[in-house]
């Protein structure tokens, strides 16, 4: 895969229950940055088969329009997860997310199946990305561990329904039961250079929750967030997108810098405001993110 596949804008990845056709077959329609196909959870015991046979087909015949397919396999402590793999590559998913990983032992596992299943479907070795979802405290903590286990490791996502569980805690309105979680997560994704997304937000309806915790997550860093509802895009997309005063402090920043730099200065004062080269990394991510959301038509990135 290449770097522009790997780095690519993710700041909704929506799970979609493959047992409904109604769900999967037009769910591009909504214009998610991605879509989590998912297997394991929000399909029924009995219907695992039939999910996985709807699974390939949707992958194989449905034009998503440029949107991103991961596939959310089932545990690797079920009889499923191996086709899950199978019908995934066979039908030329952009990736799988390997739910309630605990270490790098568990990628691995995954990704020698990953590798069988795309020689033997002719797909290019190496195309099939993989992310990991953290669900538990043990997860957690090998974060790093799992974050650098394989070259197709895209990205590590807290999973709290299962991390709440596994913790004995509870549901708090300020999210205080998963600080210490998302520090670890956001911590590990950066130092191992890839990407970083938080839970979903269950209560559908609470659009001003939504975007409450969707600011925190955004301002600790995270790329993005996992959803359970076309409902919940607008209020994600919109909290990630740079907004116009801030891709032009980003612009005036870089300018002036860089200005600044050939006359020999550091330190110097923008729109009020203290800045130094530190800052210029962050102002050219704000327009890379701005372009990649599609409203920044400038010229800086
Ligand atoms: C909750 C509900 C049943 C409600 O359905 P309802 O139909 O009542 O919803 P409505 O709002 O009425 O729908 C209005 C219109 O949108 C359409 N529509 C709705 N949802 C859509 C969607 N997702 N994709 C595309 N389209 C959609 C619908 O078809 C309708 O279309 P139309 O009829 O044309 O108007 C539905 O949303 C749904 O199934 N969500 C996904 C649930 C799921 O996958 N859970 C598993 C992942 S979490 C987990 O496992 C925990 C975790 O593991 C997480 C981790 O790992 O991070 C952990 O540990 O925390
Ligand atoms: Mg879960």
């Amino acid at each position: 895969m290449t770097d522009a596949q790997k780095n690519r804008i993710r700041r909704t990845m929506m799970f979609l229950n493959t047992q409904r056709a109604a769900l999967v077959k037009d769910s591009y329609v909504y214009k998610p940055d991605s879509v989590l196909l998912d297997l394991e959870d929000a399909v029924a015991e009995g219907e695992k088969d039939s999910a996985r046979v709807q699974l390939y087909n949707t992958l194989k015949y449905v034009d998503y329009h440029g949107v991103e397919r991961f596939v959310r396999i089932n545990g690797l402590d079920t009889p499923h997860y191996k086709e899950d793999i199978r019908a995934s590559v066979a039908g030329g998913a952009d990736g799988i997310r390997i739910p309630k990983t605990e270490t790098k032992n568990d990628v691995a596992l995954v990704e020698e199946l990953v590798e069988k299943a795309e020689k033997e479907f002719g797909r290019p070795v190496g195309s099939t990305m993989l992310m990991a979802a953290l669900e538990s405290p043990r997860a957690v903590l090998n974060a790093y561990e799992i974050a650098t286990s394989s070259d197709r490791m895209m990205g590590i996502a807290l999973s709290a329904g299962d991390f709440k569980r596994t913790m004995h805690a509870r549901q708090t309105a300020d999210g205080s039961e998963l600080a210490t979680a998302r520090g670890l997560i956001i911590m590990a994704a950066r130092a191992a250079g890839i990407m970083a997304f938080d839970t979903v937000y269950t209560n559908i309806d609470d659009i001003a929750g939504l975007r409450r915790e969707a600011e925190l997550i955004r301002d600790m860093g995270f790329d993005g967030k996992s959803l359970i509802s076309p409902k919940q895009i607008a209020t994600i997309h919109e909290v990630f997108t740079p907004t116009e005063k801030e891709i032009s402090r980003a612009e005036h920043l870089i300018l002036a810098v860089e200005e600044n730099k050939k006359k020999g200065v550091g330190v110097l004062v923008v729109d009020g405001a203290m800045v130094d080269i530190a800052m210029v990394e962050g102002a050219y991510r704000t327009l890379t993110l701005a372009k990649a959301s599609g409203v920044y038509k400038g010229g800086l990135v």
